[in-house]
């Protein structure tokens, strides 16, 4: 699809429910969706020009071109694309840290935008984020139990908050014996984990992950994403999977979207955007990731 036009996934973007579970966010309903969404981030003064203007009057750094998105409960979308390509700053619009230019982000019938953050605890809630680098969005002064407590406090979440938290550290197969440890206690990973429990401990609707798993060993790797699979499978969630590993986007997720330059340049079911690409920059990360799985083998004797 070119231009990142509208669209719905495959298996149900429309406006629909979450389908229960024990995910408190799913007292939101409906599609999370970004619809045709424009972005450019501010850019130094131009000579003569307004701030973020070229003297033509259009935008400078267009980083995001009219960019539709739609993420559905019960449903995992991998959003793939080179370095650069616009996917963190598409992440920054739907989390409503950043306002679009053009277009809207919307949960259900409710639109979002950037504001104060009383009149967007609900959003907060209902959608979580699992940066990049988790381990680094951790307070180093704060313990393992007061990560975790401090969005449930914020955002107001109903229920038994050291159930909550004991549970969500359960689930990344954190030792309950960590819990007054700090991060600077901890290892990377177990730091990762952490980050990755204070997402889920305020039991999201919808997860938008950003790299989740890429600081981990492999067998925790394994264990985050089949975590991530049960939640989306059995309790409704609906997950956005920023990844460069197109072997994970093919393991968890239903739907692909490939960016590319600020667009959209595809979208469609995972198996075949990755099978038979529809689109140049699609084609080029499925080469390149073949390339790097099964690299050419080097003849016997030859040189390394
Ligand atoms: N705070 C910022 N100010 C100005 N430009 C930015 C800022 N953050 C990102 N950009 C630019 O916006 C474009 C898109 O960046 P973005 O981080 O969204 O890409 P990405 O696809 O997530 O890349 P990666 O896979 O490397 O994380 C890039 O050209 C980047 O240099």
């Amino acid at each position: 699809m070119s231009d990142g036009g509208a669209f719905s996934n495959s298996d149900g973007g429309g406006s629909v429910s979450n389908s229960g579970g024990s995910n408190s966010g799913g007292s939101v309903t409906g599609a999370l969706a970004a619809d045709r969404v424009s972005f450019a981030y501010p850019a130094p003064r131009f000579r003569g020009g307004v701030h973020g203007t070229r003297h033509d009057g259009t935008l400078h750094n267009g980083t995001l071109h009219n960019v539709s998105l739609h993420l559905a409960p019960s449903s995992s979308t991998a959003l793939v694309g080179s370095s650069g390509s616009g996917k963190s700053t598409l992440v920054r619009i739907l989390l409503a840290l950043a306002k679009p230019s053009a277009g809207t982000v919307a949960l259900g019938a409710r639109e979002v935008r950037p504001g104060l953050a009383r009149s967007l605890r609900w959003y907060r809630q209902a959608v979580q984020y699992i940066p990049q680098n988790p381990a680094g969005s951790l307070d180093p002064r704060m313990t393992v139990s007061q990560l975790l407590g401090e969005p449930l406090r914020q955002l107001r979440v109903a229920g038994n908050h050291r159930a909550l938290v004991g549970e969500a550290l359960e689930r990344v197969e954190v030792p309950a014996g960590l819990m007054e440890r700090r991060p600077g206690e901890l290892s990377g990973g177990q730091n990762q984990r952490v980050a990755i429990a204070r997402a889920l401990a305020v039991q999201p609707a919808y997860l938008l992950a950003d790299e989740p798993v890429s600081g981990l060993d492999l067998p925790l790797r394994d264990t985050v994403l089949s975590l991530l699979s049960s939640l989306v499978r059995e309790e409704g969630l609906g997950l956005l999977l920023v990844t460069h590993d197109l072997g994970t986007a093919a393991r968890m997720c239903g739907t692909t979207s490939v960016m590319a330059h600020g667009r959209i340049v595809e979208h469609g079911p995972t198996h075949r955007v990755l099978d038979s690409p529809g689109s140049p920059e699609a084609a080029a990360l499925v080469q390149a990731s073949a390339a790097l799985h099964f690299p050419p083998a080097v003849p016997a004797g030859a040189a390394p």
